[in-house]
């Protein structure tokens, strides 16, 4: 395989690469590195764990030292923690340039991030939503001859999920000059690809990695079926079990809400393992130290929503166990990538319930591999079944004491009343709107319910399926 130093990489970056440990340059970096650095538009779409943030950091730097000024380069990140990671691969990949970066994310204060900006760091890594506010608010500073636009996670960014970083984008695009470099990276890139393709008109070279399983070969996937009043038991079970067999280990467990992540993260304290949690309604602060206690093993256990589940790089996580089945595919990728990366061993195990097996069926047709059942002792999880339950309603309790969800209805509040928004109002057109999402939600059900039905007995006698039905722990009505 071919080294760095042939894809015409300078000799001071193929030295820091190689003071890194980073020998030989991974498949997307292969690919990528040459086309960007002839002055292509670029769309990598590489497996999670596999190198995209060298692809995109080497060829700017190599760039960068041919024609030093601020601002040079923008990257764009869907999260803060991202944006943290990205800086440091620059500062680190980057250090005989004396590279000054920038980093522009929500939580943080707004008059430091102004000034920074004005002192024309060659490098911006941002979240859309802080930039655009600095956009819309300052004249001190401008994106106007920017030579690189690069968007990691760029299907997340492009996508309207909870977040929705559409108006910003808009703010920002604006902003940039026509004449640049766009790079595009994600591990999921090829679902918003057409919208990609519009901002990314300069010979775009797309490079995909080809591979039968859109998952890390490493990565042994698991699942288990679980009674939904049951999850949390067999949750402590695992996290115990794994803590009795391994001396060295982390765990990142990931949630659907805030809350649940909140009073998962109380329970496995409770429990005493170490645990820490790390979602949207903790301060930023709070959010970045629980991180940096994870990374350095003081907390073994994150438990995390969405928010962790793209592009954190923690080499020491072993497992991911999903508390909730994704419902979306490309979720379930991101999520599992943050163990078996840059060619480790991991583990994922998925807690499935009675109602999300189509979403299992859904994430194997996508993935093209099927999870194989994660064999449980089902005695031990049966004699802490009501300790954990206990132990789960004092922990719902004493959140409820804390006013946990009045504070994230005032948090909702105050950000409409940053973008402009009638609170009141809104909350009017939410309700609605979840009105008709349930009512699609339910119709969806029913229909994939019905494919499943079809695909059950068409798949009949074609080896391992899913049970339909959960089995009941012993014991259990
Ligand atoms: N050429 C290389 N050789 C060995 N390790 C590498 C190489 N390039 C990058 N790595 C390491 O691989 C790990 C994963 O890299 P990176 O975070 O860029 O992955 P990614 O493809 O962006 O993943 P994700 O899709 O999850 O964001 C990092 O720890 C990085 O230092």
């Amino acid at each position: 395989m071919a080294a760095f130093a042939e894809l015409g990489l300078s000799s001071w970056l193929v030295e820091q690469c190689r003071q890194l440990g980073l020998k030989q340059p991974t498949p997307v970096q292969l690919g990528c590195i040459p086309a960007i650095l002839e002055g292509r538009d670029c769309l990598g779409c590489a497996k999670t764990g596999s190198g995209k943030t060298a692809a995109f950091v080497l060829p700017i730097l190599q760039k960068l030292s041919e024609d030093p000024y601020g601002i040079f380069c923008l990257v764009l990140t869907p999260t803060r923690e991202l944006a943290y990671q990205i800086a440091e691969q620059f500062r680190v990949l980057g250090k005989p340039l004396g590279l000054k970066d920038c980093i522009i994310v929500g939580g943080m204060d707004m008059v430091a991030q102004a000034l920074e900006l004005s002192r024309k760091p060659h490098v911006v890594i941002a979240t859309p939503g802080r930039l655009a506010d600095h956009l819309r608010s300052s004249n001190t500073f401008h994106i106007k001859k920017i030579r690189f636009l690069v968007m990691d996670e760029a299907d997340r960014l492009l996508e309207q999920g909870c977040t929705d970083f559409t108006a910003d984008l808009e703010t920002i695009l604006a902003a940039v000059p026509a004449h640049r470099q766009t790079l595009l990276f994600s591990a999921t890139l090829t679902d918003t690809l057409r919208e990609l393709q519009g901002l990314a008109t300069n010979q775009p070279f797309f490079w995909e990695a080809q591979a039968p399983v859109r998952t890390v070969e490493q990565l042994d996937q698991r699942y288990l079926l679980v009674p939904e009043k049951v999850k949390d038991a067999y949750l402590v079970h695992l996290v115990q079990s794994f803590q009795d067999e391994h001396e060295d280990w982390s765990i990142i467990i990931f949630t659907n809400t805030c809350k649940t992540c909140q009073i998962l993260c109380m329970m496995l304290r409770k429990f005493s393992f170490p645990a820490v949690a790390l979602h949207s309604m903790m301060k930023q602060k709070e959010r970045f130290a629980a991180l940096a206690k994870f990374k350095s093993s003081i907390y073994r256990i994150l438990i995390a929503t969405d928010v962790a589940s793209r592009g954190l790089d923690i080499p020491t996580v072993q497992v991911v166990i999903n508390h909730n089945t994704p419902g979306l595919p490309k979720i379930y990728i991101h999520r599992v990538g943050r163990t078996a990366r840059a060619g480790r061993q991991g583990q994922a195990i998925t807690l499935v319930t009675q109602y999300d097996i189509h979403l299992v069926h859904t994430i194997e047709e996508q993935i093209k591999k099927q999870l194989e059942e994660l064999p449980v002792e089902e005695a031990a999880v049966l004699q802490i079944l009501t300790q954990v339950n206990v132990v789960r309603r004092e922990c719902e309790i004493r959140l409820e004491a804390a006013r946990f969800d009045e504070k994230k209805e005032t948090n909702k509040r105050k950000q409409l009343i940053l973008e402009g928004k009638d609170p009141d109002l809104e909350a009017k057109r939410r309700a609605e709107l979840a009105k008709i999402k349930q009512r699609n939600r339910r119709f969806k059900e029913k229909v994939g319910q019905a494919l499943q039905r079809r695909q059950e007995a068409d798949r009949a006698g074609r080896g391992r399926e899913l049970p339909r039905t959960p089995k009941p722990a012993q014991g259990q009505a």
